[in-house]
Protein backbone atom coordinates (compact mmCIF):
# COMPACT_ATOMS: atom_id res chain seq x y z
CA UNK A 1 0.00 0.00 0.00
CA UNK A 2 1.34 3.50 -0.57
CA UNK A 3 1.83 5.79 1.90
CA UNK A 4 -0.81 8.12 2.83
CA UNK A 5 0.56 11.93 1.55
CA UNK A 6 -0.23 14.67 3.77
CA UNK A 7 -0.23 18.57 3.48
CA UNK A 8 1.70 19.90 6.10
CA UNK A 9 0.87 23.80 8.01
CA UNK A 10 3.20 25.29 9.89
CA UNK A 11 2.32 28.42 11.02
CA UNK A 12 5.08 30.93 12.00
CA UNK A 13 4.98 34.07 13.62
CA UNK A 14 6.46 37.34 12.92
CA UNK A 15 10.49 36.86 13.57
CA UNK A 16 10.72 39.84 16.15
CA UNK A 17 7.56 38.88 17.62
CA UNK A 18 8.43 34.77 17.88
CA UNK A 19 9.78 32.70 20.27
CA UNK A 20 9.61 36.19 23.26
CA UNK A 21 10.38 33.41 25.79
CA UNK A 22 13.39 32.87 24.14
CA UNK A 23 14.84 36.28 23.71
CA UNK A 24 18.34 36.47 24.96
CA UNK A 25 19.08 32.73 25.50
CA UNK A 26 22.35 32.92 23.13
CA UNK A 27 24.51 35.36 23.69
CA UNK A 28 25.54 37.48 20.93
CA UNK A 29 23.13 36.22 18.28
CA UNK A 30 19.98 38.29 17.05
CA UNK A 31 16.88 36.82 18.52
CA UNK A 32 15.59 37.01 15.14
CA UNK A 33 17.68 34.79 13.46
CA UNK A 34 17.77 32.20 16.24
CA UNK A 35 13.93 32.32 15.37
CA UNK A 36 14.50 31.51 12.19
CA UNK A 37 16.92 28.66 12.51
CA UNK A 38 14.24 26.78 14.54
CA UNK A 39 11.68 27.17 12.08
CA UNK A 40 14.57 26.99 9.02
CA UNK A 41 15.45 23.37 10.96
CA UNK A 42 11.91 22.56 11.39
CA UNK A 43 10.99 22.42 7.88
CA UNK A 44 13.90 20.63 6.51
CA UNK A 45 12.90 17.97 8.63
CA UNK A 46 9.43 18.21 7.47
CA UNK A 47 10.69 18.09 3.86
CA UNK A 48 12.77 15.26 4.19
CA UNK A 49 9.58 13.40 5.78
CA UNK A 50 8.58 10.97 2.76
CA UNK A 51 5.15 11.11 4.34
CA UNK A 52 4.66 14.85 3.30
CA UNK A 53 3.59 15.84 -0.21
CA UNK A 54 3.13 19.48 0.44
CA UNK A 55 4.06 22.14 2.83
CA UNK A 56 1.98 25.01 3.58
CA UNK A 57 3.77 27.87 5.68
CA UNK A 58 1.40 30.74 7.04
CA UNK A 59 3.09 33.57 8.00
CA UNK A 60 3.57 37.55 7.09
CA UNK A 61 7.34 37.46 7.70
CA UNK A 62 9.51 37.98 4.61
CA UNK A 63 12.51 36.32 5.75
CA UNK A 64 10.78 33.08 6.89
CA UNK A 65 8.83 33.35 3.43
CA UNK A 66 11.77 33.49 1.31
CA UNK A 67 12.70 30.31 3.29
CA UNK A 68 10.20 28.41 3.24
CA UNK A 69 9.93 29.39 -0.60
CA UNK A 70 13.28 27.73 -1.06
CA UNK A 71 12.89 25.05 0.64
CA UNK A 72 10.11 24.43 -1.44
CA UNK A 73 7.23 25.07 0.75
CA UNK A 74 4.36 27.16 -0.34
CA UNK A 75 3.53 30.16 1.52
CA UNK A 76 0.41 31.91 2.23
CA UNK A 77 -0.24 35.48 4.35
CA UNK A 78 -1.66 35.27 7.90
CA UNK A 79 -4.93 35.75 8.61
CA UNK A 80 -4.53 37.34 11.72
CA UNK A 81 -6.47 36.33 14.86
CA UNK A 82 -3.62 34.36 16.17
CA UNK A 83 -2.52 30.62 16.05
CA UNK A 84 -5.42 29.01 15.35
CA UNK A 85 -7.09 31.14 13.00
CA UNK A 86 -3.25 30.31 10.86
CA UNK A 87 -3.91 27.26 11.23
CA UNK A 88 -7.25 26.76 10.09
CA UNK A 89 -6.85 29.21 7.21
CA UNK A 90 -3.37 26.20 5.94
CA UNK A 91 -5.86 23.61 6.69
CA UNK A 92 -8.79 25.35 4.44
CA UNK A 93 -6.31 25.63 1.09
CA UNK A 94 -5.57 21.67 1.05
CA UNK A 95 -7.51 19.81 -1.35
CA UNK A 96 -10.59 17.72 -0.71
CA UNK A 97 -8.94 14.33 -0.95
CA UNK A 98 -5.97 15.91 1.38
CA UNK A 99 -5.17 14.48 4.91
CA UNK A 100 -4.18 17.72 6.73
CA UNK A 101 -1.06 17.62 9.71
CA UNK A 102 -1.41 20.79 11.74
CA UNK A 103 2.78 21.29 13.03
CA UNK A 104 4.51 23.72 15.30
CA UNK A 105 7.10 25.34 13.72
CA UNK A 106 9.62 25.02 17.16
CA UNK A 107 10.89 21.37 16.36
CA UNK A 108 14.56 22.21 15.36
CA UNK A 109 15.57 18.68 16.82
CA UNK A 110 12.96 17.17 14.28
CA UNK A 111 13.65 14.31 13.05
CA UNK A 112 12.00 12.71 10.09
CA UNK A 113 11.36 9.47 10.69
CA UNK A 114 9.15 10.23 13.70
CA UNK A 115 7.23 12.71 11.72
CA UNK A 116 6.78 9.77 9.56
CA UNK A 117 5.84 7.26 12.44
CA UNK A 118 3.82 9.59 14.13
CA UNK A 119 1.84 10.44 10.87
CA UNK A 120 1.66 6.58 10.09
CA UNK A 121 0.20 6.40 13.54
CA UNK A 122 -2.73 8.96 12.63
CA UNK A 123 -3.60 7.18 9.77
CA UNK A 124 -7.27 7.39 9.64
CA UNK A 125 -8.66 9.30 12.81
CA UNK A 126 -7.81 12.62 13.65
CA UNK A 127 -5.30 12.29 16.40
CA UNK A 128 -2.66 14.56 18.30
CA UNK A 129 1.01 14.62 19.57
CA UNK A 130 1.07 16.03 23.14
CA UNK A 131 4.87 18.04 23.66
CA UNK A 132 7.72 16.20 25.91
CA UNK A 133 5.64 18.05 29.07
CA UNK A 134 2.76 16.95 28.25
CA UNK A 135 0.61 19.91 27.85
CA UNK A 136 0.96 21.49 24.91
CA UNK A 137 0.46 19.74 21.41
CA UNK A 138 2.79 19.74 18.68
CA UNK A 139 1.08 17.98 15.93
CA UNK A 140 -2.54 17.70 15.03
CA UNK A 141 -3.69 15.28 12.32
CA UNK A 142 -7.31 14.54 10.36
CA UNK A 143 -8.02 12.25 7.50
CA UNK A 144 -9.47 14.29 4.42
CA UNK A 145 -13.13 15.89 4.58
CA UNK A 146 -12.66 16.22 8.79
CA UNK A 147 -12.66 19.52 10.06
CA UNK A 148 -9.17 20.14 11.41
CA UNK A 149 -11.02 22.25 14.60
CA UNK A 150 -7.82 23.62 16.41
CA UNK A 151 -7.53 24.43 20.18
CA UNK A 152 -3.47 25.17 20.17
CA UNK A 153 -2.53 27.54 22.97
CA UNK A 154 -1.98 26.94 27.13
CA UNK A 155 -3.36 23.32 27.84
CA UNK A 156 -3.66 22.28 24.01
CA UNK A 157 -3.67 19.21 24.34
CA UNK A 158 -5.94 18.82 27.13
CA UNK A 159 -8.58 20.48 25.07
CA UNK A 160 -8.00 18.58 21.99
CA UNK A 161 -8.67 15.07 24.14
CA UNK A 162 -11.89 16.99 25.27
CA UNK A 163 -12.84 17.83 21.57
CA UNK A 164 -12.46 14.32 20.82
CA UNK A 165 -9.01 13.90 19.02
CA UNK A 166 -6.84 10.78 20.06
CA UNK A 167 -3.50 11.31 22.14
CA UNK A 168 -1.13 9.44 20.00
CA UNK A 169 1.31 7.38 22.17
CA UNK A 170 4.61 6.93 20.66
CA UNK A 171 8.05 7.15 21.26
CA UNK A 172 8.60 10.27 19.31
CA UNK A 173 10.78 12.27 21.57
CA UNK A 174 12.19 14.79 18.40
CA UNK A 175 8.78 15.56 17.95
CA UNK A 176 7.61 16.48 21.03
CA UNK A 177 10.07 18.46 22.06
CA UNK A 178 9.32 21.97 21.10
CA UNK A 179 11.27 24.99 22.05
CA UNK A 180 9.95 27.88 24.02
CA UNK A 181 12.34 28.15 26.69
CA UNK A 182 16.17 27.95 27.48
CA UNK A 183 15.86 24.97 28.70
CA UNK A 184 14.17 23.56 26.45
CA UNK A 185 16.78 24.47 23.48
CA UNK A 186 19.08 22.81 26.05
CA UNK A 187 17.04 19.73 25.54
CA UNK A 188 16.80 20.05 22.11
CA UNK A 189 20.92 20.23 21.91
CA UNK A 190 20.85 16.97 23.36
CA UNK A 191 19.16 15.37 20.95
CA UNK A 192 20.63 17.13 17.96
CA UNK A 193 19.25 19.97 16.23
CA UNK A 194 19.46 20.56 12.76
CA UNK A 195 22.25 22.46 10.78
CA UNK A 196 21.03 26.65 11.42
CA UNK A 197 20.10 25.79 14.91
CA UNK A 198 22.97 23.59 15.51
CA UNK A 199 25.53 26.63 13.74
CA UNK A 200 24.00 29.38 15.72
CA UNK A 201 25.10 27.05 19.01
CA UNK A 202 28.42 26.34 17.98
CA UNK A 203 28.87 30.34 17.44
CA UNK A 204 28.42 31.05 20.86
CA UNK A 205 31.79 31.14 22.86
CA UNK A 206 32.41 29.34 25.76
CA UNK A 207 30.23 27.38 27.85
CA UNK A 208 26.72 28.76 28.11
CA UNK A 209 24.91 27.48 31.32
CA UNK A 210 21.95 26.75 29.58
CA UNK A 211 18.97 25.53 32.19
CA UNK A 212 20.99 26.64 35.27
CA UNK A 213 17.58 26.37 36.42
CA UNK A 214 17.29 22.57 34.58
CA UNK A 215 16.51 20.39 37.39
CA UNK A 216 16.31 16.47 37.91
CA UNK A 217 17.33 13.43 40.23
CA UNK A 218 20.29 11.19 39.94
CA UNK A 219 19.26 7.71 38.10
CA UNK A 220 22.38 6.26 37.89
CA UNK A 221 25.84 6.43 39.63
CA UNK A 222 29.24 5.01 39.02
CA UNK A 223 31.52 5.91 41.88
CA UNK A 224 34.47 3.70 40.07
CA UNK A 225 34.06 5.88 36.80
CA UNK A 226 32.53 9.28 38.54
CA UNK A 227 29.56 9.21 35.92
CA UNK A 228 25.82 8.40 35.71
CA UNK A 229 22.43 9.30 34.18
CA UNK A 230 20.04 11.94 35.48
CA UNK A 231 15.88 11.89 34.96
CA UNK A 232 15.35 15.48 33.95
CA UNK A 233 12.00 16.84 34.88
CA UNK A 234 10.57 16.57 31.88
CA UNK A 235 11.47 12.67 31.80
CA UNK A 236 14.27 12.75 29.86
CA UNK A 237 17.30 10.94 30.76
CA UNK A 238 20.75 12.53 30.42
CA UNK A 239 24.15 10.84 30.66
CA UNK A 240 26.76 13.34 32.69
CA UNK A 241 30.34 12.17 32.29
CA UNK A 242 33.18 12.05 35.16
CA UNK A 243 34.28 15.75 34.07
CA UNK A 244 31.39 16.84 35.16
CA UNK A 245 31.33 15.25 38.20
CA UNK A 246 34.13 16.75 38.86
CA UNK A 247 33.23 20.14 38.02
CA UNK A 248 30.76 20.13 40.61
CA UNK A 249 33.22 19.88 43.75
CA UNK A 250 30.68 17.02 45.47
CA UNK A 251 32.44 13.85 46.89
CA UNK A 252 29.53 11.14 46.30
CA UNK A 253 26.10 11.51 44.50
CA UNK A 254 23.08 9.41 45.82
CA UNK A 255 20.35 7.73 43.70
CA UNK A 256 17.42 9.33 43.77
CA UNK A 257 19.12 12.79 44.83
CA UNK A 258 18.06 16.39 42.86
CA UNK A 259 20.76 18.39 41.00
CA UNK A 260 20.48 21.20 38.96
CA UNK A 261 22.18 20.75 35.68
CA UNK A 262 24.38 22.73 34.00
CA UNK A 263 25.19 21.86 30.00
CA UNK A 264 27.36 23.30 27.02
CA UNK A 265 26.92 24.57 23.74
CA UNK A 266 26.19 21.43 22.11
CA UNK A 267 24.20 20.47 25.04
CA UNK A 268 26.68 18.35 26.68
CA UNK A 269 26.62 17.87 30.67
CA UNK A 270 29.57 20.17 31.85
CA UNK A 271 28.67 20.72 35.76
CA UNK A 272 26.19 18.90 38.11
CA UNK A 273 25.53 20.98 41.57
CA UNK A 274 23.26 20.88 44.21
CA UNK A 275 20.80 23.11 43.64
CA UNK A 276 21.33 25.13 46.94
CA UNK A 277 24.66 25.29 45.77
CA UNK A 278 25.65 28.90 44.47
N1 LIG B 1 1.34 32.50 11.55
C1 LIG B 1 1.27 32.51 12.89
N2 LIG B 1 2.03 31.66 13.61
C2 LIG B 1 1.96 31.70 14.96
C3 LIG B 1 1.10 32.60 15.64
N3 LIG B 1 1.25 32.39 16.97
C4 LIG B 1 2.15 31.41 17.12
N4 LIG B 1 2.61 30.99 15.91
C5 LIG B 1 3.56 29.92 15.65
O1 LIG B 1 3.09 28.76 16.28
C6 LIG B 1 4.15 27.98 16.84
C7 LIG B 1 3.92 27.71 18.32
O2 LIG B 1 3.68 28.92 18.99
P1 LIG B 1 4.38 29.31 20.36
O3 LIG B 1 5.17 28.19 20.90
O4 LIG B 1 3.35 29.91 21.25
O5 LIG B 1 5.43 30.35 19.83
P2 LIG B 1 5.58 31.88 20.00
O6 LIG B 1 4.25 32.56 20.10
O7 LIG B 1 6.46 32.27 18.87
O8 LIG B 1 6.41 31.98 21.35
P3 LIG B 1 6.22 32.89 22.68
O9 LIG B 1 6.34 34.32 22.23
O10 LIG B 1 7.35 32.49 23.56
O11 LIG B 1 4.90 32.55 23.23
C8 LIG B 1 5.41 28.75 16.52
O12 LIG B 1 5.98 28.16 15.39
C9 LIG B 1 4.94 30.16 16.23
O13 LIG B 1 5.75 30.83 15.29
C10 LIG B 1 0.31 33.49 14.84
O14 LIG B 1 -0.47 34.32 15.34
N5 LIG B 1 0.43 33.40 13.49
C1 LIG C 1 1.13 26.55 21.00
C2 LIG C 1 1.27 25.79 22.05
O1 LIG C 1 1.98 26.11 23.13
P1 LIG C 1 3.53 26.40 23.36
O2 LIG C 1 3.56 27.89 23.41
O3 LIG C 1 3.83 25.73 24.64
O4 LIG C 1 4.32 25.84 22.19
C3 LIG C 1 0.55 24.50 22.27
O5 LIG C 1 1.14 23.63 22.92
O6 LIG C 1 -0.58 24.37 21.81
Amino acid sequence: MPEPSWTVVMPVKRLGAAKSRLRGALPGVPHEELALALAADTLRAVRACPAVARVLVVTDDPRVGAAATAAGARVVADPGGGLNAAFRHGAALAGPGEAVAALTADLPALRPAELAAALRATEGVRGFVADAPGGGTVLLAVPAGVPLAPRFGPGSAGAHAAGGALPLVGDWPSLRRDVDTPPDLAAAAGLGVGPRTGALLARVAGPVRYGAGMQGTVATYDASTRSGVLLLDDGTELAFPARAFDASGLRLLRLGQRVRVERDAAGEVVRVTLPTMA
